[in-house]
């Protein structure tokens, strides 16, 4: 149909461009996909979340965000190319097809919506939300340390001008508040996957210890299996680990939220590269990347699927 002809999702796209596909993409699969508000940004922009839905009410879902960070934009143009693969594999891909007969998909792209358009206008290297610090000439909090995990703590700043700050509270900036509230008003979100770039992991919880979280064994069995599939389509090699230990210490991040409420499967992907390139992947590299990295999106949906 209209849009898989002519968008292109092989080029960064401005956030008008990117919401009024939406639309086309709604007005193409208009049984399986709908597109809620689920509140605005700091600077009143609507936050859209994706659902890919067959029915029922409230079924077991899986949640993958991407776009927090704004500067990282080869994870929202995975978003956007993964929103198009859902829809269009559902129906002909078996395993996506009984994946969601029983249980639905939750896209947010543009977690980070302010970012974003000041990473196209102003800043391209700009990470934070763009929320005004009393007292500060510097705007924006770290919307990965503003989560109510281990918040404040080691791994994150207390500086606004940093770009690590974790803001004046937990859930102090709407586009967290905007997550936390879908979530906790959902009740049943199987899984919690963040996607960032760049460096090529795939990590788990913990960020604000080191420590091992619980079901650490499974998480790190899942994620291995996950990210050979991914390495199967090009080569592209991935580490796995707790985000703490294979990364860096890092409080407040939102996986570690989602594990502490219960959502036992939360991971984070660090999309391509490992710093050639860094987040200004160039624009021939969003396919390839988006279409590997939905090997291991897919084998992780069907593992929460048959647990
Ligand atoms: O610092 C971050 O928030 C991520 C690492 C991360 C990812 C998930 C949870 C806690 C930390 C790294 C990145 O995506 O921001 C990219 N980077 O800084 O190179
Ligand atoms: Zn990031």
């Amino acid at each position: 149909e209209r849009i898989s002809r002519s968008f292109n999702y092989g080029a960064y796209h401005p956030l008008e461009t990117i919401y009024s596909w939406m639309d086309d993409l709604v007005a193409a699969h208009p049984v399986l996909v709908t597109k809620e508000q689920m509140g605005i940004s700091y600077e009143g922009r609507p936050m859209y979340v994706l659902k890919f839905s067959t029915g029922g009410d409230k079924r077991p879902a899986i949640w993958v965000d991407s776009g927090i960070h704004s500067r990282e934009w080869v994870s929202q143009a995975t978003g956007v190319w993964t929103a198009n693969k859902i829809a269009t594999d559902y129906g002909t891909d078996a395993s996506l097809t009984s994946l969601l007969n029983t249980m639905d998909i939750y896209l947010l792209i543009l977690a980070n919506p302010d970012g974003y358009v000041h990473s196209h206008t102003s800043d391209r290297m700009w990470r934070k939300t763009r929320s005004q610090n009393p007292g500060s000439i510097c705007r924006g909090v770290d919307p990965n340390r503003n989560w109510d995990a281990g918040f404040g703590g080691p791994g994150a700043s207390t500086n606004p001008c940093s770009d690590s700050y974790h803001g004046p509270a937990p859930h102090s900036e709407i586009e967290v508040k905007n997550v936390v509230n879908l979530v906790k008003n959902h009740g049943n979100f199987k899984a919690f996957i963040s996607i960032h770039a760049y460096s090529q992991l795939l990590m788990y919880p913990y960020g604000y210890t080191c420590k091992d979280a619980y079901h650490a064994a499974e998480l790190d069995s899942v994620a291995r299996t996950a990210a050979q599939k991914l390495s199967s389509l090009h080569g592209t090699t991935y580490k796995v680990g707790s985000i703490c230990k294979i990364i860096y210490q890092a409080s407040g991040g939102s996986i570690d939220w989602t594990y502490n409420v219960g959502i036992k499967y939360s991971f984070a992907f660090e999309l391509r590269d490992t710093g050639r390139y860094g987040f200004i992947l160039p624009a021939n590299q969003i396919i390839p990347t988006a279409s590997e990295t939905w090997l291991a999106l897919k084998n992780i949906m069907e593992y929460v699927r048959d647990h």
